[in-house]
């Protein structure tokens, strides 16, 4: 049996919606297959109940179909579905990654995006890759209808995941259709500091990188204490806040020796709100490993 594990992920950054990903160090998914005659899926750990064993319905039937690799998929889930942690892409990336493998199909981790893609079209209508690109390659990556462009960056992270289930497709549909020129020119500016700031592992630069002012807001009134846990981070010290993919989770980049603190100020400010969270003190992290 092959075993692969596939990093969770926060897509989006704030400026770049629908392009801008990062790998997570922690949390991930842990995908064991073997080949079979047909797909057959178990799913166990955080949230397994509501996630489908259905080849139809589960992201990695449908990269076991696009691959044509019939296997036993056991996935062992590390980060709860509906979290904006990547959850589902994290399994399409390991079943992608860990297919290709199994069957020698001889894709490079850049082809294999746009098919493990194809598992993120099942759940949320849409086969937008920003998830699965830094699950599979690692680090920061910029996904476009061009391919991936990927940098091994480091800035530390902290991820707050909080009670409230936000269904990536739910949150696509409050995504205004229209943005004014002055937000344009705005977020040109956020993305291209943003993009340097990976490129220099530098916290101050990414986290001013992620104001967002067009997305942002309109996905932040399905957050309950969202704007209350942004001012606590901010006023701990992170460089930057922002929803971290559809949400819930939120996400804020920071300084190695702030990283505890801003944790612990995001979970409190979540609380007096009387919404339980649980955070991840990560880092910008590698994509899917084989053992
Ligand atoms: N392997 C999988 N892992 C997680 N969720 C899955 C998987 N396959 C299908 N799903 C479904 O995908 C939905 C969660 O996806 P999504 O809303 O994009 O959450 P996330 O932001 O965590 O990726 C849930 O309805 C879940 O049942
Ligand atoms: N760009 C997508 C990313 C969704 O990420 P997820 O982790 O919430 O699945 C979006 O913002 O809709």
């Amino acid at each position: 049996m092959l075993t692969v594990r596939a990093p969770a992920t926060s897509a989006n950054l704030g400026s770049g919606f629908d392009v801008f990903g990062v790998a997570l160090e922690r949390p991930a998914d842990v995908v064991r297959l073997e080949k079979a005659d047909r797909v057959t899926i178990e799913v166990t750990g955080a949230g397994s109940q509501y996630i489908p064993e259905d080849p139809d319905k589960n992201t990695v039937g449908a990269v076991a179909d696009a691959l044509d690799a019939p296997a036993r998929i056991q996935i062992d889930k590390g980060v709860r579905p509906a979290s904006g942690l990547g959850s589902s892409a994290a399994s399409a990336a390991a079943a992608a990654v860990g297919l290709n493998e199994l069957y020698d199909r001889g894709y490079s981790r850049e082809e294999l995006v746009p098919i493990a893609a194809k598992g993120e079209a099942v759940v949320s209508g849409d086969a937008h890759d920003d998830n699965v690109a830094p699950s599979i390659m690692g680090g920061f990556t910029i996904a476009t209808d061009k391919g991936v462009t990927q940098v091994d960056a480091d800035i530390p992270l902290v991820a707050c995941l909080p009670d409230i289930v936000v269904s990536t497709r739910d949150a696509r549909n409050v995504v205004p259709e229209t943005a004014r020129v002055d937000q344009m020119v705005e977020t040109v500016g956020n993305a291209a500091s943003l993009t340097t700031g990976m490129h220099r592992d530098d916290p101050e630069l990414v986290g001013r990188g992620m104001h967002d002012t067009v997305v942002t807001p309109a996905r932040a009134k399905l957050i309950d204490g969202y704007e209350q846990v942004r001012e606590a981070a901010i006023a701990a010290g992170a460089t930057g806040v922002t929803i971290s993919g559809a949400g819930p989770t939120v996400i804020a980049a920071c300084a190695e020796e702030d990283r505890r603190k801003i944790a612990s100020t995001m979970l409190d400010a979540f609380s007096e709100r009387g919404v339980d969270a649980r955070v991840y003190q990560t880092r910008i992290g590698r994509g899917a490993e084989i053992f």
